[in-house]
């Protein structure tokens, strides 16, 4: 599996490619199965999963799926009531206020909670070529407190914010919970076939390095030190952490994800030679003319040029509207793309 070698670093004829997002509303056939099901009655049906999950590598042939689930499903076994409202997006009906809260949270059991995920997980990987990786995930712990808090999304999490400032025992709480209910949620994914997992902190740059240091990255460490056994290689992703960069190099991730804001190159030489990197074209760069997709995919894959330890995807989410021919210029030309082109 060429997405795996790239994950240690090693050597590839050219870099994989795959995108977060790629299941998902800007491909007609997912529009099509979309009409008939709720978001969540998809992700709790594996035949439907599986078909989801394997319509981006039919129609691209990336090199690896990410199983079609959410990072919120897993707050559901806790005894948050999870729904996704019409443009909206996902809504907490009983959010997490009080230590009593955070204290009355339940653990999940994986052998008897969303068990529908680890049956589509192996259902899937069946059906996938042997020489395409199944990627698992999660939400990492600050990522769901922000939901868990909140109770819906939003762009600067003040609420969340002002919430871990005003009570921070109840806050460790929280994310103690998550973390250790995380690692389990990771290796039930594992065990049921998933290659590789990657953990989503994709509100995580909302805090100062300080007190992401303080409040967060320690539970970060806890999850990759946890499944560091599994033996699959674990891709951090947190948006907006340019800020971060100087210390991500101390966690045992083996890849680390990075969004448009960080430079390729530079982030390169402040994580050192033992991390694989993965980005970053801005998803809106997909909504240019095709030429100018091409060459910005190009320039990209040039400034990896030679090195290992490289998979090409976009900064974050592929946008809803995005238009597929600009999709598959992207794909091929990394598809395309040989250490000769240059
Ligand atoms: C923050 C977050 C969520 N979910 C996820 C994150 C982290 C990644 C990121 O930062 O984008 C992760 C996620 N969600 C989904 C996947 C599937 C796998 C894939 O990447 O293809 C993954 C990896 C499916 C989904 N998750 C969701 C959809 C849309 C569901 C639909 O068809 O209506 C999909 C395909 C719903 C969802 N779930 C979430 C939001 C904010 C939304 C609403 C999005 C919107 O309405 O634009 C929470």
């Amino acid at each position: 599996m060429i997405f795996i070698d790239a994950c240690y670093r090693k050597p590839t004829p050219r870099p994989p490619i795959w995108f977060m997002r790629q299941a998902g509303r800007y491909l007609p056939e997912y529009r099509e199965i979309r009409a008939k099901y709720s978001f969540l009655e998809m992700c709790a049906n594996p035949e439907v999963v599986t078909e989801v999950t394997l319509q981006p590598i039919r129609r691209f042939d990336v090199d690896a799926a990410i199983i079609f689930a959410d990072i919120l499903l897993p707050l559901m076994p806790m005894g948050l009531q999870l729904r996704f409202a019409k443009g909206e997006g996902p809504v907490i009906d009983n959010p997490v206020r009080t230590e009593a809260d955070v204290a009355a949270l339940g653990e999940p059991d994986y052998s008897k909670d969303l068990t529908y995920l680890g049956e589509a997980i192996s259902m899937t990987r069946a059906k996938l070529d042997p020489s395409k990786a199944l990627i698992g995930f999660c939400g990492a712990p600050f990522t769901l407190a922000c939901y868990a808090i909140q109770g819906h999304g939003g762009s600067t999490f003040e609420y969340v914010r002002r919430w871990m400032y005003a009570n921070p025992v109840a806050f460790r709480a929280l994310m103690k919970h998550f973390t250790l209910s995380t690692i389990e949620y990771l290796k039930a994914q594992v065990a049921a076939g998933a290659n590789a997992i990657q953990i989503f902190d994709s509100w995580g740059g909302a805090l100062s390095a300080y007190d992401y240091l303080q409040f967060v990255f320690p539970y970060i460490k806890k999850i990759l030190e946890r499944t560091s056994m599994l033996g699959v290689p674990r891709i951090l992703f947190i948006k907006n952490a340019a800020h971060y960069r100087s210390f991500l190099r101390t966690s045992e991730a083996d890849v680390i994800g990075l969004d448009w804001t960080m430079p390729l190159a530079e982030s390169r030489r402040i994580l050192g030679e033992d991390y694989a990197v993965q980005g970053n074209l801005d998803p809106m760069i997909l909504f240019a003319d095709k030429d100018y997709v091409i060459r910005r995919t190009k320039a990209m894959l040039e400034i990896n040029h030679g090195q290992s330890g490289y998979i090409a995807n976009l900064g974050h989410g592929i946008h809803k509207e995005t238009p597929i021919e600009n999709v598959a210029a992207f794909v091929e030309t990394v598809k395309n793309f040989r250490h000769d082109d240059l």
